[in-house]
């Protein structure tokens, strides 16, 4: 059993591992993430497109259009869930997000980035992104620890876009002392009340190994 100053329990802070990018060659003692780039530029395709190269375990958790959440709760049985927040803030959203959001670039957006915990072990990361004059009123920013989706799946007026699949890497930092990857990455805008929320949730290799799930 992991210790319990594992990586969803230590502040951000004590993350420290080896910055894997081409950017950071050598060990950067100050830094917090691991960060491995895989696309540039990110492809996202219909998930129904992938599905020939996904197996039915995965294809169960990458296409469903319920709350990640409550699946994460759910399979993850006695083990407790935990959402830690890797960064909350104003920013601007990168060229694909912008597209998907259907704003123009360069547009200042609400962004937040947390690891989905269960027990010990970060088993998804996520990125989400909402234009911020489409804010007001929202309570996102005082989501804190809260789960994005215990808020967003309360909202009636709720409508999901299509789910669209990839096998990129994320290109956010989020603690790794074990080396995870993503082995799928979903994305989808949610539509409440005027404001649009880009989702991009990755599934880590730790989550996999964890549930005994196939490569791919
Ligand atoms: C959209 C959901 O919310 C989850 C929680 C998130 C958060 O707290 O930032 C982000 C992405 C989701 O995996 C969900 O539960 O389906």
């Amino acid at each position: 059993m992991p210790s319990s100053n594992s990586r969803c329990n230590k502040s951000l802070s004590e993350c420290h591992v080896t910055l894997a990018s081409p950017f950071f060659a050598q060990e950067h003692p100050v830094a917090t993430f691991s960060f491995r780039p895989a696309c540039a530029f990110p492809v996202w395709q219909p998930v129904a497109a992938v599905r020939p190269a996904m197996s039915a375990p995965w294809w169960q958790w990458v296409a469903s259009t319920d709350s990640l959440t409550a699946r994460l709760i759910n399979a993850g049985g006695e083990r407790r869930f935990r959402v830690r927040l890797l960064r909350q803030e104003v920013g601007m959203p990168r060229l694909d997000e912008a597209q998907a959001l259907g704003i123009a670039p360069r547009r200042y957006a609400w962004l937040r980035e947390v690891a989905l915990c269960v027990g010990d072990s970060p088993w998804v990361v996520a990125r989400s992104v909402a234009p911020l004059t489409q804010l007001q009123g929202q309570h996102l920013k005082r989501l804190g620890e809260r789960s994005l989706g215990s808020w967003l799946f309360q909202q009636p007026d709720l409508v999901r876009g299509p789910i669209e699949a990839s096998t990129c890497q994320p290109r956010f930092a989020y603690p790794q002392d074990d080396k995870a990857r993503s082995r799928w990455g979903r994305r989808s805008v949610f539509q409440h009340g005027g404001l649009s929320l880009l989702v991009q949730e990755h599934f880590l290799t730790t989550m996999a190994d964890d549930l005994g799930l196939p490569s791919r």
